[in-house]
């Protein structure tokens, strides 16, 4: 992006509260800057902030906020922004035309890594179709017998959190039916992972998506193999859980006090109260707290985050009881040059074996974050399948990174998932065609082209 006097003139005015906030002062900048990145630190700043205000036209956000965020703050509403605000977060889905091969293979379901394959179709009654296995490529002996420290310093066994029925469809601004979540939630268990959350019991005013969180459960509760986990804001959300079957919880707090206001309606300190409370409730029930921190690298109001913040909120979380902490780069901004030193605060305060890294790929940045958390001691990393995703209340944050893309680069890794590559493919497909898109996975996307490729042979 280009950064000219208009630019900077328009980001003194629309982000006058930025100057007043000393976490933004350039002590910290230099230090995470990569040299592939801009050399102003005020220029990265102002990239994920500028449109922090403007609701997106694609999501289902609840009306309530709307009414919130419109204007609310100093940042940018004005409509000399808008043009500025679109170059600043390419983050819109692109819409292409699924190809028929795509089509075709949505109907099969591949064999992973794993596991044996459950075939479908008359493709798959052909012997070279059922010989197929879907392989990360890789070199002949295997990275796992690698002498190299980088790749040693890599756990042998990572395990994947499954957020797309939860962070994934949040965002949809078309009601998703229940039968389709809990289709997918059932295909992603039978993939192999081995927790999906699975729904929030939030407002259904804040996020109509998620309104039917209890049918969901209702769905999805006699199924074996994987846990279950479901987002609760507060007591109220905790019980409909409870009573709706929940057997795991997530509580969700931020490391920036404008996201707070902006996801959850309070302060942070109001949330770690409220958290306090369920974390309580939970105990008494026997029923484990996964802690979510937020913007844990930046903020789409306040920009860049300081880890010391981060490494705060994730002590609360784990001192008053949250078995896993997940730190999420809400609008994907974050590069390893920005996320070591966030993880290095962090792992100061809490064992690494406790967290969890939660990357959005809004800058394609997910995979390389995840690489250098994994070589840092995290053995935890959330994805959603076919890359959907993001939060109603960032500005700018795209979808997860994709796990189909996640498990393709541990399989090359030789890091054990017990995922089942082609399964959780099908499932990417899946709710791919059910949302009228093309999957988000480039994983997918690419091996779903090799074995249209084979087909064409037959
Ligand atoms: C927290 C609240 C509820 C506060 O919302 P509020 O409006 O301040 O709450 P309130 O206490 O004033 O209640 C307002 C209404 O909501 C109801 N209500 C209150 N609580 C519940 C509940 N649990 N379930 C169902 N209904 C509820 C309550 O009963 C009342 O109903 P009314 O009297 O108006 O009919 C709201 O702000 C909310 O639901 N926020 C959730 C927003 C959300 O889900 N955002 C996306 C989460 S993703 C995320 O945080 C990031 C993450 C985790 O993915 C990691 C990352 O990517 O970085």
């Amino acid at each position: 992006m280009q950064w000219n006097g208009v630019r900077r003139a328009h980001y003194l005015r629309c982000c006058k509260t930025l100057t007043n906030n000393t976490h933004l002062h350039h002590a910290y900048i230099p230090v995470t800057m990569s040299s592939l990145e801009e050399p102003l630190a005020f220029d990265r700043i102002q990239r994920f902030s500028s449109g922090a205000c403007r609701p997106r036209d694609d999501v289902g956000m609840g009306h309530r906020w709307i009414q919130g965020r419109d204007c609310s703050t100093s940042n940018c509403c004005s409509d000399d922004d808008k043009s500025f605000g679109k170059e600043s977060f390419p983050w819109k889905r692109h819409t292409r035309k699924v190809s028929e091969g795509e089509i075709l293979l949505r109907s099969i379901s591949f064999s992973g890594r794993n596991s044996s394959s459950t075939v479908s179709g008359t493709l798959w009654e052909s012997k070279s179709f059922q010989e197929h296995k879907f392989h990360t490529f890789s070199s002949e002996n295997g990275i796992s017998h690698s002498s190299n420290k980088l790749v040693r310093g890599v756990p042998k066994f990572v395990k994947i959190v499954e957020v797309g029925p939860r962070d994934g469809l949040q965002n949809e601004k078309n009601i998703v039916p229940t039968s389709v979540k809990v289709e997918l939630i059932q295909r992603l268990v039978s993939a192999g992972l081995p927790v999906v959350e699975a729904t929030s019991f939030v407002s259904p005013k804040w996020v109509p998506q998620l309104a039917d969180a209890k049918a969901v459960m209702d769905g999805v509760n006699a199924l074996d193999g994987a846990r279950l986990p479901v987002l609760t804001p507060n007591l109220k959300g905790f019980e409909a859980a409870v009573s709706a079957g929940a057997k795991e919880v997530a509580i969700f707090a931020s490391a920036s006090e404008s996201f707070s206001l902006s996801n959850i309606n309070c302060t942070i300190e109001e949330s770690l109260l409220r958290y306090r409370a369920v974390v309580t409730a939970a105990k008494e029930h026997s029923i484990p707290v996964r802690g979510y921190v937020s913007c844990v690298v930046g903020c789409p109001v306040e920009g860049a985050v300081p880890p010391s913040k981060v490494a705060h909120v994730v002590k609360e979380l784990y001192d008053m009881g949250c078995s896993e902490i997940s730190l999420g780069d809400t609008i994907g901004i974050g590069t390893p040059g920005t996320v070591v030193p966030m993880l290095e605060a962090v792992m100061a305060v809490v064992p690494a074996e406790k967290l969890a890294v939660h990357f959005h790929d809004t800058y394609g940045q997910a995979l390389a974050n995840i690489l250098v958390s994994l070589q840092m001691g995290i053995n935890i990393v959330d994805s959603s399948v076919a890359g959907l995703g993001g939060c109603p209340y960032a500005k700018g944050a795209s979808g997860n990174v994709a796990t189909e893309d996640v498990v393709y680069m541990l399989n090359g890794l030789g890091v054990q998932t017990n995922v089942d590559l082609g399964k959780l493919i099908a499932a990417g497909d899946f709710i791919s065609k059910h949302l009228g898109r093309p999957n988000g996975s480039k994983a997918a996307v690419a091996l779903n082209r090799r074995v249209t490729a084979d087909a064409s042979k037959i």
